[in-house]
C-alpha cells in the first residue's frame, strides 16, 4: 500500500518545552509537523500563530503542514510562508475567493491545500481539485485537539479519494482530528496518505514509539 505520512499536531504539545518537543519529533518518524492556526473567528478557539512557527521552524528542517483555521486567510499567507510553511491549508468555507486564494499560496512558493469541515461535502472541492497538492477532510469539527473521531469521514475520505484520482495528479490525502491507531488503518484504506495525530502521540507514554506505530501501519 501507497507510504502514510504522519504529522503530529504541535497544539498537543508542551508549549513551554517548544524546543524539546521539535526535537523529540526531529528524531521521530513523523516526515511532517502539523501547525493548527485558531483565530476565535472561524473557529470558538485561539491557538498560535507566527512566532510559535517560526520557533519551530528555527528548530526543525521537516515538512510544516500549516492548517490555517482563520476567517479571510488571504490577509496573512504571505506571512505565514515567510515564517517557514512549506503547505498551507486553509478552509473551503473561510474564504469568499478560494480559487485565487490557492493561486496566492503556490505564488508565495509554498505548497497548498484545502481543508473541510464535517459538514461540508468533499464536491465543494470538485472545481479546484486540480490545482490542489493537499485535500484535508477534518474527522472532528475544527477548533480543539483531542475530541472524539467522527466516523463518517472515513467514507469521505473514498469519495475524496476517488475524486483525486479522477485527475490522474499526485495529490495528498490529509485527515485530521481525533486520529488513533484504532481509525488510523481504515483511513490509510480508504485513501488517506497523510494522518495528523495530536493527542493521540503527546498524551502516550512514549510519544516516538506511538509516530512508529502509525508510520508501521502502511
Ligand atoms: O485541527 C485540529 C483541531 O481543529 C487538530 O489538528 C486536531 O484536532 C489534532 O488533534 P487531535 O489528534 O488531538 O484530534
Ligand atoms: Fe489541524
Amino acid at each position: 500500500m501507497e507510504k502514510l505520512i504522519i504529522a503530529p499536531s504541535i497544539l498537543a504539545a508542551d508549549f513551554a518545552n517548544l524546543a524539546q518537543e521539535t526535537n523529540m519529533l526531529n528524531e521521530s518518524a513523523a516526515a511532517w509537523i502539523h501547525i493548527d492556526v485558531m483565530d476565535g473567528v472561524f473557529v470558538p478557539n485561539i491557538s498560535f500563530g507566527f512566532p510559535v512557527l517560526e520557533a519551530v521552524r528555527k528548530h526543525t528542517t521537516k515538512f510544516l503542514d500549516c492548517h490555517l483555521m482563520i476567517e479571510k486567510p488571504e490577509r496573512y499567507i504571505a506571512q505565514f510562508a515567510a515564517s517557514g510553511a512549506n503547505m498551507i491549508t486553509v478552509h473551503a468555507e473561510a474564504c469568499p475567493h478560494l480559487h485565487r486564494t490557492i493561486q496566492q499560496i503556490k505564488s508565495e512558493g509554498c505548497l497548498a491545500g484545502v481543508a473541510i469541515n464535517p459538514g461540508t461535502p468533499v464536491s465543494i472541492l470538485e472545481d479546484v481539485i486540480g490545482d490542489l497538492d493537499l485535500a484535508l477532510i477534518m474527522s472532528v469539527n475544527p477548533g480543539f485537539g483531542g475530541q472524539k473521531f467522527i466516523s463518517n469521514a472515513i467514507q469521505k475520505t473514498a469519495k475524496l479519494k476517488a475524486l483525486i484520482d479522477s485527475t490522474g495528479k499526485d495529490i495528498y490525502l490529509e485527515i485530521d482530528g481525533g486520529v488513533n491507531q484504532v481509525n488510523a488503518g481504515a483511513l490509510h484504506h480508504a485513501g488517506a496518505n497523510v494522518l495528523v495525530a495530536g493527542s493521540f502521540v503527546f498524551a502516550s507514554a512514549d510519544p516516538k514509539a506511538t509516530i512508529q506505530e502509525l508510520v508501521s501501519l502502511a
